[in-house]
């Protein structure tokens, strides 16, 4: 039974601690989630739910408790209903991880390490994009470019244009430039390739973004709450880069952390 300890006549397996350690672990993931949504207050709203019911049973109050049993038999649906873009983001956390480790241990077992070539396209992809995004920051002309690494984004590629072209600064200057056809929407890169331009993506509906943040900015966080992938924002108002990543947010950022950014997320 692998006892560790006794805490007076309670026994603790190792089993109990990977138990409580665990628990933590999906708590904190759920925070994370939630941190500064509208569906904390809901969760909030439901975990009281759940103690009132708890302490009501342990009261032995049979009638309220019979109301409350009625709510709580049906509360897995109505909270898989309720917090469905929740849970799909919470099992996507959950997956990422794992998949990443993996990618990465293939990676170093059939490379060894990258090859030249790979890094120098890589550095050459991170200075045209960090270039564009420099310059379009000078002018005050809006961007939204999300980085999708691996992430497989066909569904968000066709809802813009398909271009399928190397990254070049010259490429992603002319598609945001005001007078471009193309240039309201999302720019999606992805392995080396400006895969297309004026997507749609999906909103975040965090409610404690900066009064600032408008309709380009919660798109790019809305796309980094749903999928793996990172975001990177020039303000039209005021030439401002940020970039989102994970559903978090950061305003303002300077060129060298923009590139190591970049470095990471190209
Ligand atoms: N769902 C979306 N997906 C992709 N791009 C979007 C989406 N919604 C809005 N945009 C882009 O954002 C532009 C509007 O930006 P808005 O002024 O509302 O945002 P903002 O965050 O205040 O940015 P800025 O500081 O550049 O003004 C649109 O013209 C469009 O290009």
């Amino acid at each position: 039974m692998l006892l560790l300890f006794k805490i007076g006549f309670l026994p603790i397996r190792i089993w109990d601690l990977l138990d409580i350690l665990i628990v933590g672990y999906l708590i904190y993931l759920i925070y994370r989630l939630l941190r500064g949504n509208i569906a904390f207050n809901i969760f909030i709203g439901v975990l009281t739910l759940y103690v009132f019911y708890w302490l009501v049973r342990q009261l032995e109050m049979q009638l309220l408790s019979a109301v409350l049993d009625k709510f709580v038999s049906v509360g897995v649906i109505v909270i898989v209903i309720i917090f469905q873009q929740e849970v799909r983001n919470f099992l996507l956390l959950l997956g990422k991880s794992a998949l990443q480790q993996r990618s990465n241990f293939l990676v170093k077992i059939l490379l060894g390490r990258n090859t030249p070539a790979t890094l120098q396209d890589m550095s050459r992809e991170v200075m045209a994009v960090k270039t564009a995004l420099q310059h379009l920051s000078e002018q005050q002309t809006g961007a939204l470019i999300v980085l999708a690494k691996d992430a497989n984004l066909e569904n968000l590629a066709y809802s813009g244009v398909r271009i399928d072209a190397l990254i070049s600064e010259q490429l992603l200057e002319s598609i945001f430039n005001k007078t471009s056809p193309l240039h309201d929407g999302a720019v999606i890169l992805r392995k080396g390739k400006i895969v297309s331009a004026g997507g749609v993506l999906p909103l975040s509906e965090k409610a404690d973004l900066p009064q600032k943040a408008g309709l380009r900015h919660r798109a790019a966080i809305g796309v980094t709450e749903q999928l793996n992938v990172a975001a990177v924002v020039v303000s039209e108002e005021t030439g401002r880069i940020s970039w989102a990543y994970e559903g978090q947010f950061i305003q303002d950022v300077e060129m060298g952390e923009l590139e190591a950014f970049l470095g990471a997320h190209l």
